[in-house]
């Protein structure tokens, strides 16, 4: 049984007041919450966060890690380096990476490696653009987005990773996948794993990202192979974010 999983990416936003408060705020409203629940929050911020959250239930997490583990690589933070300062988890291969910064198939599967190597659990962001899916190339784009991780880290790694599926017509767009294009990729995507290893498969976490806010977020988490989601701009908000915590199924 797989359980659900929440995660705030606060992307580039925030400073260390309001760090502290919106941490606060989720704590304060987390409760019995059904949900394992992370946030993802900006580099220089992760010592911070790590002592509020220390002890507690929400997880810390970063939005990237290098992809070697120590040495002359400007600009990169290691799997080590997120490990010391309380970090679980970490985003690869978002949508943004990849297409602002140029980041490929190959660079995000190096990541995630470095990331399996050092203990970090990586959420490995899958999805394809608006051009794409009219060009009836989801699904090929995303079994390469996928396949190329297995290739460098084996399907096994998966056991100790989160895919989120994150169409990027829908990420800050207020347009959200419909459940039924979300349930349909996300089904795939178990899919192809199963052909790999069907244990596996059943086991892994995939989560839906793209818009999700707490009004359509118990709607995508009741569908069969969507186990939560990676939530943008709602995350921001400690209201939002808390209500779509808790409207997972389980
Ligand atoms: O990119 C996302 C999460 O990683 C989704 O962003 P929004 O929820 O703002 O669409």
């Amino acid at each position: 049984m797989r359980r659900p999983l929440v995660v705030g990416n606060w992307k580039m936003n925030g400073r260390s007041a309001s760090v502290a408060r919106l941490l606060n705020d989720i704590l304060a409203g987390i409760g019995d919450c059904k949900a394992e629940v992370g946030v993802c929050v900006p580099f220089v911020y992760i010592p911070q966060a790590s002592e509020i959250l220390k002890g507690t239930k929400v997880m810390l997490g970063a939005q990237n890690v290098a992809d070697h583990n120590s040495g002359a690589f400007t600009g990169e933070i290691s799997a080590g380096m997120l490990r010391e300062f309380g970090c679980e988890l970490v985003i690869v291969g978002h949508s943004e990476r990849r297409l602002l910064y140029g980041e490929s198939n190959e660079l995000v599967a190096s990541r995630y490696e470095q990331a399996i190597q050092g203990h970090l659990k990586p959420i490995l962001c899958v999805g394809e653009t608006l051009e794409q899916r009219e060009q009836g190339r989801t699904l090929a784009v995303i079994g390469a987005q996928i396949d190329t991780v297995f290739e460098f880290a084996g399907v096994q790694s998966l056991e100790h990773a989160v895919i989120a599926y994150e169409p990027v017509w829908a990420v800050g767009t207020g347009r959200s996948a419909t459940t039924g294009q979300a349930q349909e990729v996300h089904y795939h995507i178990r899919s192809l794993i199963a052909r790999w290893n069907p244990e596996v498969a059943q086991a892994v976490q995939i989560i839906y990202g793209g818009s999700v806010k707490p009004e359509n977020s118990a709607e995508l988490f009741a569908m069969p192979d969507i186990d939560g989601g990676l939530i943008g701009g709602a995350s921001l908000d400690a209201r939002a974010f808390l209500s779509i915590c808790h409207s997972v199924s389980v």
